[in-house]
């Protein structure tokens, strides 16, 4: 399977590494989550931008993207704008997320950017090539914050998104029962002994999904969302938490 470097970070490779997500509101609010943030040492910082009040003004964006870029140093920046039917919290036209996109990732302030399977083809293959000119990594994604797909449909998306030119690909779901969450994590392990050419990252949301958060080690998920002040996505711990059971898999799989 291929790895992703992204700075000093390489994906797919070792233990799962730890995405800190973004999620306050106003700049006040982001600089705090950021300063806490930091303290926990992620690999990954996510800006979920569609937390933000202004991020219908571009030029706010960009601005507040570089304040960013500025506090959080080194550390890789992921930027996502999570659509509203994919769990999202601002609804925007689609003309309006390709231009957002495409602006933040020429903006030279971001590693990763996060973009959705399920936006219209013609938008996601040009958000895709934009991505690759400016030499920011694409992870493509997909959320079902209802259900859990059945396992060929599951398998279908992650196979699908690592047929795009895509560089890491990302599926939640939403867990019914403890069998969705099992099925979700056959799934991953199916990825990593069949089909896996690149880093995925498997994850069954909400309380009953836990297993799936802490597990990627073992099936295969490369990566895994921890909060800091606001989780970003139910069912997700804290990134301390997340980490002394990630190294602890960690330890006892070598
Ligand atoms: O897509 C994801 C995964 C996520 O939904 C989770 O369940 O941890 C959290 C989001 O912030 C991120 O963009």
């Amino acid at each position: 399977m291929k790895r992703v470097k992204i700075k000093d970070i390489h994906i797919g490779k070792g233990m799962p590494k730890i995405i800190i997500p973004i999620m306050g509101e106003t700049l006040q609010e982001i600089n705090h989550e950021l300063s806490e943030a930091k303290q926990e040492k992620p690999d990954m910082i996510e800006w979920r931008a569609d937390a933000f009040l202004h991020v219908t003004n571009i030029e706010e964006v960009l601005r507040l993207l570089a304040e960013i870029r500025k506090l959080i140093d080194d550390i890789p920046l992921l930027y996502t704008f999570r659509t509203y039917k994919e769990g999202g919290r601002k609804e925007v036209t689609l003309n309006y997320y390709e231009e957002l996109l495409s602006q933040v990732i020429q903006s030279g302030f971001i590693d990763v950017i996060d973009v959705e399977l399920y936006i219209e083809q013609t938008i996601r293959e040009r958000l895709v090539q934009i991505a690759r000119q400016n030499n920011v990594i694409v992870l493509m994604s997909n959320h079902d914050f209802q259900t859990t797909p059945a396992n060929k449909d599951m398998l279908a998306r992650l196979i699908a998104m690592q047929e795009t030119r895509a560089d890491i690909v990302k599926l939640a779901v939403m867990p019914q029962n403890e069998e969705d969450v099992l099925r979700l994590l056959q799934v991953a392990a199916k990825m990593k002994s069949t089909y896996a050419q690149k880093p995925f990252i498997t994850i069954a949301m909400g309380p009953l999904g836990i297993l799936s958060r802490v597990g990627g080690e073992v099936v295969g998920s490369a990566a895994s969302f921890g909060s800091a002040i606001q989780a970003s996505a139910p069912g997700q711990i804290t990134a301390a938490e997340l980490r002394y059971i990630l190294q602890t898999i960690h330890r006892y799989s070598k």
